[in-house]
């Protein structure tokens, strides 16, 4: 997508052709920063950082880290495969790309690996781009649907879905950017996504670069918008969608769709192929649910007047403080899924109906 009417992806390779470029998203909105990669433990820091978030873009990282690990050491691959899995536990596209690498590089040579770990980095990276496109073409409906009753279009979106968060275009935000370049009255409210601010800093960020109407929200405003009628649909992204359709997303969601589901708004979730895993039934029971430092929630960036990226403590000295980042919404409470091959509902036979591989 474009900053400043430059067109980006979220990760590239550098002009030297071994060079990783990434966003560092901890900056953003206050400055767009442009990172290179040059060792696998620099990619594996990116993502546990949060430098680079969202789980595709995870994902597509990860396999650029494996390539840069293998032009260094070709013999270091089952090494480097299990240290980038332990960087962070919940987005299943991070073992997806990790499992398509060691898949084809397992059996070849250590002097072919280099180019092959790169090759398949950058299959993954256009697959992902090309998959978010469709995942656009395939919600835009939904959002054409409620304007040709009502004219503006009111979506309310949780955590950063958008081209950050993947390679390009996003999941949840690729329908709404999608509806506004189709000149629909799309207005988006803005969950700010405590306590690292995804929304109010990278989504708010995308969609004012796309000129798309928005307006950031606290995350308890959300169920009061829903019961005025100022929402007409929830599309948020997930890390994670177990086969019988539980959705692990972001802390926060399963309560928005709880307010979805007491309001009669559609609570719709946007995904990729890389984020099923089939492996998993019950979502509340088995997904791994990251607990990140607590001072993610006991402080607070942000820039000061005069312009400095200032770091202070909003919790009283001496609190504690404890920091789930992502919760499980059952799929009892999802209206419906949005992929690269069309819409389902979220359980296990419409899935399998989509995704008959994956049986
Ligand atoms: C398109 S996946 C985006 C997904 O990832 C985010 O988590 P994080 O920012 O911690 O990587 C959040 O759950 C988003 O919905």
């Amino acid at each position: 997508m474009k900053i400043n009417g430059v067109a980006y992806r979220s990760v590239w390779l550098d002009a030297d052709g071994w060079g990783v470029r990434i966003f560092d998203q901890t900056k953003l909105p206050w400055m767009v920063e442009e990172l290179r990669l040059t060792t696998w433990q620099e990619a594996a820091h990116a993502i546990r950082s949060m430098q680079v978030r969202g789980a595709p873009l995870i994902g597509a990282v990860a396999a650029y880290g494996v390539a840069l690990a293998m032009r260094e050491d070709a013999g270091q691959l089952d090494a480097v495969l299990e240290a980038l899995a332990e960087t962070r536990p919940t987005a299943i596209n991070l073992r997806w790309a990790l499992d398509r690498q060691r898949a084809k590089l397992h059996n070849l040579p250590a002097e072919a690996r280099a180019a092959a770990a790169y090759a398949e980095a950058a299959a993954i990276a256009d697959d992902d781009a090309e998959t978010c496109r469709r995942i656009g073409e395939n919600g835009l409906p939904l959002l054409q649907e409620i304007a040709a009753k009502k004219g503006r279009v009111n979506v309310l979106t949780h955590c950063n879905a958008g081209w950050l968060a993947t390679v390009d275009w996003g999941t949840a935000l690729a329908p709404i950017y999608m509806a506004h370049d189709a000149g629909l009255d799309v207005h988006v409210w803005v969950d700010e996504t405590r306590p690292r601010n995804q929304g109010a800093a990278l989504t708010a960020f995308e969609l004012g670069a796309h000129g798309v109407k928005h307006t950031v929200i606290a995350d308890n405003a959300g169920g009061h918008y829903m019961q005025h009628g100022e929402v007409d649909i929830v599309i948020v992204g997930t890390d994670r969608v177990t086969r019988t359709g539980d959705v692990a997303n972001k802390i926060g969601t399963y309560l928005k769709a709880l307010a979805a589901r007491d309001n009669g708004v559609p609570f719709w979730v946007a995904l990729p192929h890389s984020t099923l895993d089939m492996r998993v039934r019950d979502g509340v029971a088995e997904i791994p649910i990251e607990e990140r430092s607590g001072t993610e929630v006991t402080e607070l960036t942000g820039r000061t007047a005069d312009g400095r990226i200032e770091t202070v403590r909003v919790v009283a000295a001496g609190s504690e403080a404890a920091n789930p980042a992502f919760d499980v919404t059952p799929a009892r409470l999802v209206t419906g899924l949005i992929t690269e091959r069309g819409r389902c509902a979220a359980d296990e036979a419409s899935l399998l109906a989509l995704y008959p591989e994956k049986a």
